[in-house]
């Protein structure tokens, strides 16, 4: 098997869990927050500085380098391992989600989608097949299947009959899928109703996959509704597989998909917000480019121990914001996936040591979101 999770330690009174994954780039320790890379770079950061903050497993996207440059040259040169000079372990999501959420007049059929090029307007088609051939193409260690999300809020019936083809597809993707260094994940639909999610876990089960994301969920649905279904649909999960949550996210969020046993994040989050001037502190976020941040000459978090914490001063990174210095962005960046990446290893010490709920009562007694 290409990617094998291995189970560490249980939690004895919670879902949450600590393990490793074992990928052809490396094992990791989860739970773990993947950086999102989408065209194949994390914005603002070089591979070097991924690797210095403690990153394991990054994101690109299908969807995007479908478009540009186009996977046939990616596998030119050599996969997106090689063409980014990464060494570490890459996650491809599918397109499903970017085809719905930024392709102008798309059209589903039971064939694929149609969608039109959110670069040049070009009409575009992407089936399971295809985008399972493109992921072969781009190499990554973990791919996922061709999806829909299913929009929220959604009626029962389509959520239902959406979710079937998403099974239909899925099963597709595993026929297209013969790159055996590779892992390809299922994706649980479902929307917001119970009896569909555990639908689709029943169906992708069956398909026997090496790992499971949940997808459907981050999609501007409240946070409360997002862990009832977690609540209700990981538990159905296989224990030996590893569980992936798309799209999520801020620290609240993190520590309650680990309470559910969820094992690999990913978010946009940390590194768009950081662009704009706003990092994570253990007290929650802080705008460093508000005027209050002037002449304060204090680390953004004095806790924090990544390059920008232990060498620069809030009204540094602001005065570099307020005048459009790069270095700004990058300082903000580089920090904001520090901490993310270090508050999983914190949160996978507790559960080891047995003491993540209290771990998480502590997290929620200072957290203001
Ligand atoms: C909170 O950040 C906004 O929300 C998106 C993250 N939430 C999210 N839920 C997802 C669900 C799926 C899915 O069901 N299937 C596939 N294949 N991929 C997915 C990717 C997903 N990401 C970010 O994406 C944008 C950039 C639209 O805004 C961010």
């Amino acid at each position: 098997m290409a990617v094998q999770y291995e189970l560490i330690k249980r939690c004895s009174k919670t879902g949450a869990r600590a393990g490793r994954l074992h990928t052809p780039h490396g094992t990791f320790d989860t739970p773990i927050f993947m950086p999102v890379g989408t065209q194949a770079t994390v914005k603002a950061m070089s591979p070097h500085e991924l690797k210095e903050m403690g990153a394991g497993i990054i994101l690109s996207n299908t969807y995007h380098l479908y478009l540009r440059p186009g996977h046939e040259l990616v596998a030119e040169a050599g996969g997106l391992h090689k063409f980014m000079n990464w060494d570490g372990g890459i996650l491809t999501d599918s397109g499903g989600f970017q085809v719905f959420s930024l392709g102008p007049l798309r059209k589903i059929t039971e064939e694929g989608v149609t969608f039109r090029s959110h670069i040049d307007g070009s009409k575009q088609f992407l089936s399971p097949e295809r985008a399972t051939e493109v992921q072969m193409a781009l190499g990554a260690d973990i791919i996922m299947a061709f999806d829909e999300c299913v929009p929220y809020p959604a009626d029962h019936d389509y959520a239902r009959k959406s979710t079937e083809r998403t099974t239909r597809w899925a099963e597709r993707c595993k026929g297209a899928h013969t790159r055996a260094d590779q892992a390809l994940f299922g994706i649980v639909q479902g929307g917001m109703y119970k009896d569909l999610r555990s639908m689709s876990v029943r169906d992708l089960v069956s398909l026997d996959f090496p790992g499971y994301a949940i997808g459907g969920l981050s999609v501007g649905e409240p946070k409360d509704l997002m862990y009832e279904m977690l609540e209700h649909t990981v538990p159905l999960l296989p224990v030996n597989k590893p569980r992936y949550l798309m799209g999520v996210g801020t620290p609240d969020c993190l520590v309650e998909g680990v309470l559910h046993g969820i094992d690999m994040f990913d978010c946009v989050f940390p590194t768009r917000v950081a662009r704009n001037g706003t990092v994570m502190t253990h007290q929650g976020r802080l705008v460093v480019k508000n005027a209050e941040y002037t002449r304060d000459f204090r680390p953004i978090d004095s806790d924090c121990g990544c390059y920008t914490c232990r060498n620069f001063s809030r009204a540094y990174i602001r005065h570099l914001l307020k005048t459009e210095e790069i270095f700004g962005l990058r300082l903000t960046t580089i920090h904001n996936l520090y901490f993310l990446i270090h508050f999983m290893k914190k949160m996978r010490q507790a559960i080891i040591e047995d003491r993540f709920l209290e771990f998480r009562a502590e997290f929620w007694s200072q957290y203001q979101k």
